[in-house]
């Protein structure tokens, strides 16, 4: 099949890429030229474990093309897919200006029918948009051309991206419309040979599945903190607890792991934008108001247990950060916790040595030269010369660590672990003051037995 997909970030370039794998005549389109460029000369502008070679690939099979060309993009594929960005607006709901102006692009150059699949995250009711704005744009050129607009939102994962698309749970198509179900089902066929992954639904309830999905994950993941808060103070270990309830099916293992807060570009984003349209239409949606400020002070978290080591005086002093992106196998750092505990350092007169395989590029574009960020090569110099030792993101290289080794870096024998990595028990026995979350560590006392 022709296919057009708006976009190359993330979710544009996996979703391209993989349909253009499966043997679809794809072409990527892109308002950023430099972008298009590069991915015209073979370099991948994001970090996604698999997509590199897959990407190349496909543009050697001349399956997968790239463009900056809006007319050419628009008059290649039957589907056109919008796969934009939806940052939060200023009052946290989702600004759909990228997602309109393809829907304005569309309409503009469209001379026969089309598909067009709202792929970006956007709020109930978007399709709706969509579908005016390209109507209005055709009335202006005074042209009749047939179109429908479908919901078919993204549910994958970054660092585990092309395995998410490829053998995702559900492919969720939002439609009233025959002739879309059957074009989408030729779409998605080479993924749904197995067992039957496409869901048809209205546009709202899938439009709805996307949010309720995120917000469902998040609100597990501040459950999750909430306990440990209070498992700190109890002098419960919140790793039992975590395999105690995880056992039972109800509940499950996944997406109950403790740390310091959740990030990246979406959970943050898509809950606070839920809360907003819950009060748009006069539902003040409690649940989601818990869960974003649960994630907000659990954020804070890392430099509260280093703050309180150090008595509060963290002046002058150089603090080793291991991992900066907002979770392993990705380079991305938006709303990353890591940078909540840097700020909040530099604000504190506290210098940062840090490290992380991949981000660090995107933490020099982020936040530039200066003086109290140093990066480092590699885990063992961001320790050397350091006062304490925080961990702000789970990457396997950072899992084995002998305890003796690092108390022999550190001026100081402190080590905050926001992913519990390692066991309390080495930590202790290698004399580091070890902080993870919810372990019941020193710093809170727990009740004495009456
Ligand atoms: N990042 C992720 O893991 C996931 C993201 N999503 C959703 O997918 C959407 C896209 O997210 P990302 O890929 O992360 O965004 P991104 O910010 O990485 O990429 C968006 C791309 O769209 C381009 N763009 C902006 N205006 C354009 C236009 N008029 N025409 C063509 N291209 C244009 C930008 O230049 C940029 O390259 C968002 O709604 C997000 O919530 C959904 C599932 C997963
Ligand atoms: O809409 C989206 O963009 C995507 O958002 C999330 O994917 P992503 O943000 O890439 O990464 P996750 O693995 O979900 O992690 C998000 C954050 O939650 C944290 N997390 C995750 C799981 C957990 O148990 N505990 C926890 O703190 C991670 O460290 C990370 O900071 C969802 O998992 C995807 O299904 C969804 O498509």
């Amino acid at each position: 099949m022709k296919i057009t997909v708006f976009g190359t970030g993330y979710v544009g370039l996996v979703t391209g890429t993989c349909l253009a794998d499966v043997g679809h005549d794809v072409i990527c389109m892109d308002v950023d030229a430099a972008k298009i460029e590069r991915l015209k000369q073979g370099e991948i502008p994001i970090f996604e474990p698999g997509l590199e070679s897959m990407v190349t690939r496909n543009v050697e099979a001349g399956r997968l093309n790239f463009t900056t060309d809006a007319r050419e993009a628009v008059a290649h594929g039957v589907l056109q897919f919008i796969a934009v960005g939806t940052p939060p607006d200023e009052d946290g709901s989702a600004d759909l200006k990228y997602v309109l102006a393809v829907a304005g692009t569309i309409g503009e150059h469209m001379d026969d029918y089309k598909v067009i699949i709202d792929k970006s995250t956007v709020p109930v009711g978007t399709a709706d948009r969509v579908h005016a704005r390209v109507a209005e744009v055709l009335k202006h050129r005074g042209v009749s051309v047939a179109f429908d607009v479908c919901s078919n939102p993204e549910f994958l994962k970054e660092g585990a991206a092309l395995e998410d698309f490829t053998r995702g749970a559900r492919i969720v198509v939002g439609t009233d419309s025959e002739a879309v179900r059957e074009r989408m089902r030729e779409c998605y066929a080479p993924y749904n040979r197995n067992h039957e992954k496409l869901m048809f639904m209205d546009v709202r309830a899938a439009e709805l599945t996307k949010y309720a999905a995120n917000a469902m994950l998040a609100t597990k993941i501040s459950f999750m903190n909430e306990i440990s808060n209070l498992a700190e103070r109890l002098g419960a270990d919140i790793e039992e607890v975590r395999r105690g309830i995880g056992s039972d099916p109800r509940i499950g293992y996944h997406f109950i792991y403790p740390g310091c807060g959740y990030g990246g570009s979406c959970f943050p984003k898509d809950v606070q934008a839920l809360a907003r349209t819950a009060s748009q239409v006069g539902y003040e949606a409690e649940l989601l108001t818990a869960v974003e400020s649960v994630n907000k002070r659990q954020k804070v978290t890392l430099f509260e247990k280093l703050s309180r080591a150090f008595d509060g005086d963290l002046a002058g002093k150089t603090i080793a950060v291991w991992g900066l992106a907002f979770k392993p196998n990705t380079d991305d750092m938006r709303d990353a916790p890591s940078r909540t505990l840097m700020e909040a350092l530099w604000a504190a007169g506290a210098k940062v040595q840090a490290y992380d395989p991949e981000a660090m590029k995107e933490c020099r574009r982020i936040y530039g030269e200066r003086d109290d960020l140093v990066l480092v090569a590699d885990r063992i110099q961001a320790v050397k010369g350091a006062d304490a030792l925080v961990v702000c993101t789970e990457w396997k290289e950072f899992r084995t660590l002998d305890g003796e080794w690092l108390k022999q870096q550190l001026a100081f024998p402190v080590v905050v672990d926001g992913r519990n990595l390692f066991e309390p028990s080495a930590m202790k026995s290698a004399c580091l003051m070890y902080y993870a979350v919810g372990r019941g560590d020193s710093m809170h006392q727990a009740p004495e037995a009456s």
